[in-house]
């Protein structure tokens, strides 16, 4: 495939992407009596029929550059986090700011498929915001590096269809350990705040020490 055809299919899948995004906020909100249930089945069905033979094995998928190689696998690992993952129709739309300072930022607005009280954003997926931009955050200091701890205070209601500003920062490291700090902004007031400790693993796993 030319560069040209490539960035044809790039502007393709990503319109895909955004249209499954569209689809889940429509799945949430869908009126349960709607008399289109049987032929949207039918829909998504055909729609699963034509990528059946266009899925890479999952194998090929798992894990970064610890991946099973014997199969195909294109893409980039980070276009498919299920939190800025621009192909991961479950990501948010999200643009992630990582800066030399050991900060990171975003913003986001979210809708119903991530609602938990009414109107509020779902206490697990405003943990899992916190928790990658940290990650981001901390990851400027080591690539392999994993979450060990995270605490989250849930100050005030986390909203919906509101922008959210979602910035972390590497507080102070400690040997191994790296210590971040995270909030979550709503109209310019602290909504939510976390603190974690980020660790590389003891050995780095066998194929990645390069
Ligand atoms: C590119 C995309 C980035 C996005 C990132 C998103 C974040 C993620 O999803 S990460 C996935 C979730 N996390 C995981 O799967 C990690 C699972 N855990 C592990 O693999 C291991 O526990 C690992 C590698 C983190 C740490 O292993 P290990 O070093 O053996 O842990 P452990 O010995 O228990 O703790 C290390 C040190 O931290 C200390 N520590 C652990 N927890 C705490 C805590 N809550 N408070 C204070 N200290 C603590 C320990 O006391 C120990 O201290 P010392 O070395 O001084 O004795």
């Amino acid at each position: 495939m030319s560069h040209a055809d490539q960035s044809v299919n790039r502007q393709s899948l990503l319109a895909a992407a955004d249209h499954a995004r569209a689809l889940l906020d429509a799945m949430v909100r869908l009126d349960e009596d709607t008399p289109v249930a049987p032929e949207l089945a039918q829909r998504l069905e055909s729609v699963l029929e034509l990528l059946a033979d266009h899925v890479q094995p999952v194998e090929a998928m798992v894990g970064g550059r610890t991946a099973d190689r014997s199969g195909p696998r294109k893409g980039s690992y980070r276009d498919r986090s299920p939190i800025s993952g621009v192909l991961n129709p479950i990501a948010p739309p999200v643009t992630l700011r990582v800066m030399d300072d050991h900060t990171a930022n975003t913003t986001t607005t979210l809708g119903l498929a991530y609602q938990g009280p009414p109107g509020r954003v779902h206490g697990g997926f405003v943990a899992s915001l916190l928790d990658h931009i940290m990650g981001y955050a901390a990851g400027t200091v080591g690539t392999w590096i994993f979450t060990r701890s995270l605490t989250v205070d849930y100050d005030h209601a986390v909203p919906l269809f509101e922008e959210l500003a979602i910035s972390a920062r590497v507080d102070h490291i400690d040997g191994r350990k790296i210590w971040v700090v995270g909030e979550i902004r709503a109209e310019g007031s602290v909504v939510a705040r976390a603190r974690g400790l980020w660790l590389p693993p003891r050995a780095v796993p066998k194929g990645n020490e390069g």
